[in-house]
């Protein structure tokens, strides 16, 4: 199977990652970045072909002319220009995949072929350690078997979670910007551990290995996250002191927060 990627930033890398490490044939996937530099670096990272817009305007068009599979991986607020400039380029079966926070199936398809098969994601980078989640709604056009090979395409590197899609931006907000809430809990944790006392560059190793422990602990499908910190927080001790803590700062309330932003920024980039 042929895959096409337009783009080869930080997610769409990721996938690729993740291809590669699972055995994936190089030769079978290739990719386009707007600029020749990070064209260069991803040829020599990957060792696939790369070719950049920039040096020829014709190169995602080409690119699509022989895929299965296009993965459109550029900034959600170039996704349809983009979609719509190789969209003569793709044969009828081709399925169009986006990675795009917010754009919706319904802008995808205005943009491209009648028919053309349509699959928006919303995957996280986790794709580039074979530990990624992916949420999948199918468009309207597109076959069973079209949806077992995209699916296929992310279970090298992730687990693939389908859903309709008025339930994509929550997943999104959960799982496809999590990392992104996890290490800004690791720099909190570390700056926590300076403000103590402790030297920054022991507070940032103790950080980051204190959340890889606790990750590779979640690492089971009937691993129960509640008790696992009961585990920890004995009666009366001291991590049930700083649990009551963020409970009485409205700990959760801030996680909800977050997401609700999450996903109005991505209703914003859909409309
Ligand atoms: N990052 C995440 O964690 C994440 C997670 C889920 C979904 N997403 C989605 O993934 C998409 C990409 O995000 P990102 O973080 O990977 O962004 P990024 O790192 O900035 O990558 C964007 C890529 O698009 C390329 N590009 C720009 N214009 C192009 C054009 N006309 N033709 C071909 N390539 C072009 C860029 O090339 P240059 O490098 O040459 O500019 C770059 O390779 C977004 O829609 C985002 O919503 C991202
Ligand atoms: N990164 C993209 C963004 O921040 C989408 C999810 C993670 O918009």
């Amino acid at each position: 199977m042929r895959i096409s990627f337009i783009g080869l930033g930080h997610l769409n890398s990721a996938i690729v990652a993740g291809l590669l490490a699972d055995g994936y044939d190089p030769e079978n996937l290739i990719a386009t970045t707007h600029s020749e530099a990070s064209a260069a670096t991803r040829r020599e990272e990957f060792g696939i072909s790369v070719t950049a817009e920039e040096n020829n305007p014709g190169t995602n068009a080409q690119a699509v002319a022989d895929a299965d599979i296009v993965v459109l991986g550029v900034k959600p607020f170039h996704i349809a220009e983009t979609a719509q400039a190789l969209a003569d380029a793709l044969r009828p079966d081709t399925v169009v995949v986006s990675v795009a926070a917010g754009t919706t199936l319904a802008t995808l398809t205005s943009v491209l072929p009648e028919g053309q098969p349509v699959v928006r994601t919303m995957p996280n980078v986790a794709l580039t350690v074979g530990k990624g989640v992916v949420g999948l709604a199918r468009g309207a056009t597109v076959t069973d078997a079209q949806v077992t090979q995209v699916e296929q395409l992310f279970a090298a590197s992730g687990t693939v979670f389908q859903l309709s899609e008025n339930q994509l931006n929550a997943l999104g907000a959960m799982a496809g910007s999590g990392p992104g809430y996890v290490f800004r809990f690791v720099n909190a944790l570390a700056a926590a551990g300076v403000e103590l006392g402790l030297e920054e560059q022991v507070a940032q190793e103790l950080a980051r290995l204190t959340v890889v422990g606790a990750g590779a602990m979640l690492d089971h499908h009937d691993a129960d996250p509640s008790a696992l910190e009961d585990s920890i927080a004995t009666e009366g001790g001291t991590t049930q002191a700083a649990l009551n803590s963020m409970d009485a700062n409205g700990f959760n309330d801030l996680i909800i927060k977050a997401l609700q932003a999450n996903v109005t920024r991505s209703e914003e980039l859909g409309a």
